[in-house]
């Protein structure tokens, strides 16, 4: 991961940067939508950067922007120097694990290595090298169906690794596991990310999640970024002393703050103009 990590770039420029970026979207009826709004973004290179906002901010459509698979109208991305083209340069982590079915695991992890100029014999090798980081070289030669969630997930992630990106783009990876598995798979990443650092755009509904992952913690809301705060807790962040320090529970108490706020003014959301506090009160009365 991480690889030639001034290659193409003049040293001091990010690693992405987006500037004044603006996308915009045809919705069914013809009626136009602004995903990312004059969106400006700068990341460095070993640098986790959590994406947090309400549901329809633009997070996902940021990721996607950054690794070349939509254009903005307007501005400008550049990944490692170049504007990004989808590929090798980026890893994609989603949600639903995305793996082949009538493949084996290895061979999903050979088969998006196809793209690299790599031997059979070296691809082979390098997969079985991820599938052991993220401890699944046993079943190599089991089919995705035959695995739970969390190993899917797990093959998903070594399969990103193993293209050894610029760039690391998880979309709510962890989102479909159950809290176990989750908090597993983020002390897994961590370890990996610890090890072989790339720069890690990491999208989550969770706000603990973000604050337990991430060096920066980007706010979304209405297709721009509101807010960007560096987390300043100490690493590693899983045990109850962190997550019970009042840093990180005033960090949790503002971001919360802030996406609620977000959700109830927004018109379009499902839950405008509530007052959740009096609804609150009404219940306990
Ligand atoms: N392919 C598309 N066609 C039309 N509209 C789209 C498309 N992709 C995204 N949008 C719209 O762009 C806006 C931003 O969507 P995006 O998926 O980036 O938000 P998000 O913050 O990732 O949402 P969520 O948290 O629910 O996944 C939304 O209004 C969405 O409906």
């Amino acid at each position: 991961m991480a690889q030639g990590a001034t290659q193409g770039r003049e040293p001091g420029t990010p690693r992405l940067s987006l500037q004044g970026v603006t996308k915009r979207f045809t919705r069914p009826g013809g009626e136009q939508s602004v995903a990312l709004n004059n969106i400006s973004l700068a990341c460095e290179d070993r640098t986790f950067v959590a994406i947090v906002g309400p549901s329809g901010c633009g997070k996902t459509t940021l990721l996607r922007v950054a690794n070349g698979l939509i254009r903005p109208e307007e501005g400008q991305v550049r990944l490692g120097g170049k504007a990004p083209r989808p590929g090798p340069e980026a890893g994609f982590v989603f949600q639903s694990f995305r793996l082949i079915p009538w493949l084996t695991v290895r061979r999903n992890i050979e088969f998006a290595l196809e793209e690299l100029p790599l031997s059979a014999a070296e691809r082979k090798e390098r997969a079985l090298h991820y599938l052991d980081l993220v401890g699944l070289a046993r079943v190599e030669g089991s089919y995705p169906a035959q695995l739970s969630g969390g190993m899917r997930q797990r093959v998903a992630l070594a399969r990103a690794l193993a293209v050894e990106p610029m760039i690391l783009l998880m979309d709510e990876p962890f989102a479909s596991l159950d809290a176990q598995t989750r908090e597993l798979m983020q002390m897994e990443l961590m370890a990996i990310w610890q090890r072989n650092r790339a720069l890690v755009l990491f999208v989550t509904h969770s706000v603990d999640e973000a604050l337990v992952l991430a060096d920066r913690v980007v706010l979304m809301g209405g297709g721009q970024v509101l807010d960007d705060i560096e987390v300043p807790l100490p690493r590693p962040r899983f045990g109850e002393e962190v997550r019970a320090s009042a840093a990180f529970l005033e960090l949790r108490a503002y971001l919360w703050g802030r996406i609620r706020d977000l959700v109830l003014s927004d018109p379009a959301s499902d839950f405008y103009g509530r007052d959740p506090a009096a609804a609150q009160k009404e219940a306990s009365a």
